[in-house]
């Protein structure tokens, strides 16, 4: 009789702590492809959200952090960065305990923060997602700290490929232009839907037709990008007629500084990152 195959390993479990936006979009994320929501636990104070996850997607939710961790070998911090050392000193006899991998969603915060407010030597993953990854079309930047094994990184890794691909970031530095690039990068899109959507309607599109023109051109310009593997500036050159209407618009983009801006725009959100660094100490 032949060997029966070996099981495969058990899904870790995992403890939210924060169930708001990002959280939020994680969990749906991973549950949509297949996670077993008994193995996902979120602490979340607003009674509201616990009711919402709890009923969305089945996960068990508590009120707070130190309830959500019982069991969990993963913790998915995803607090504000400001109330993340409190969180982190308030687990630290856990963490200590238990040594589990902690990931952390957090803008700015370092790994050497995270750690230290853990009570040291801790595994940590800092993590970059944004919120498509509701849909399963998110990308996330991880940069793992020293205490994170091969094992650990894998794991890490597989977690949050669920919801769209991971890049591993080698210097943490560049943490804050992950953030700025691609944490933050879904709300400029949605600004520029809203501006199309605004210049629309301006030219007499009814509200409605303004949006639908607006967000279907978005979803098809994106799905190029993505999937024909042509640079951007060769998709743009393909629509711009000589002289035509879109030459028209883009000569106002340049001479406006859309690209100053947009730089000007990536360079305050990566600021921004090391501020709230600072700003919550060692
Ligand atoms: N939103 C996004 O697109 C992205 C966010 N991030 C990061 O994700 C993190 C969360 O952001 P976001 O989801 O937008 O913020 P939210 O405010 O939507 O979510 C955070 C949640 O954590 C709750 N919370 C506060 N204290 C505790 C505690 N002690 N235990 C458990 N939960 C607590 C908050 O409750 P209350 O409101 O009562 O304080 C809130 O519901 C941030 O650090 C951010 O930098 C990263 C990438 C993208
Ligand atoms: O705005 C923020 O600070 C968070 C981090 C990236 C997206 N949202």
């Amino acid at each position: 009789m032949s060997n029966p195959s070996p099981s495969p390993s058990a899904a870790p479990v995992v403890a939210f702590i924060g169930g708001g936006n990002m959280a939020r979009s994680l969990i749906g994320g991973m549950i949509a492809r297949g996670a077993e929501p008994s193995s996902v636990r979120v602490a979340e104070p607003v009674d509201a959200l616990r009711e919402s996850l709890q009923a969305d997607f089945g996960v068990r939710c508590f009120a707070t952090a130190e309830e959500a961790v019982e069991g969990a070998s993963v913790w998915l911090l995803a607090v504000k960065p400001q109330v993340m050392r409190s969180v982190c000193n308030t687990l630290a006899p856990v963490a200590q305990a238990t040594r589990p991998v902690a990931i952390s969603v957090a803008a700015g915060i370092t790994a050497t923060q995270l750690a230290g407010w853990l009570g040291g030597d801790v595994p940590v993953v800092r993590a970059m997602p944004n919120t498509p990854a509701l849909l399963g079309a998110g990308i996330t930047g991880l940069y793992p700290n020293e205490h994170v094994d091969k094992d650990q990184r894998k794991q890490s890794g597989e977690l949050i490929e669920a919801v769209g691909p991971v890049v591993w970031i080698d210097d943490e530095a560049q943490m804050d232009a992950v953030t700025a690039v691609s944490g933050s990068g879904p709300a400029y899109v949605f600004l520029l839907a809203e501006a199309m959507q605004a210049a629309g309607e301006k030219q007499g599109l009814p509200a409605e037709t303004a949006r639908k023109l607006a967000t279907q051109t978005l979803l098809g310009a994106s799905r190029m990008l993505t999937e024909l593997g042509e640079p951007a500036a060769e998709l743009r050159r393909k629509v711009t007629s000589p002289n035509g209407t879109t030459h028209a618009a883009i000569e106002t983009f340049e001479k406006g500084g859309l690209r100053e801006l947009v730089d000007r725009a990536v360079t305050a959100a990566a600021d921004r990152g090391r501020e709230l660094s600072a700003a919550n100490g060692d």
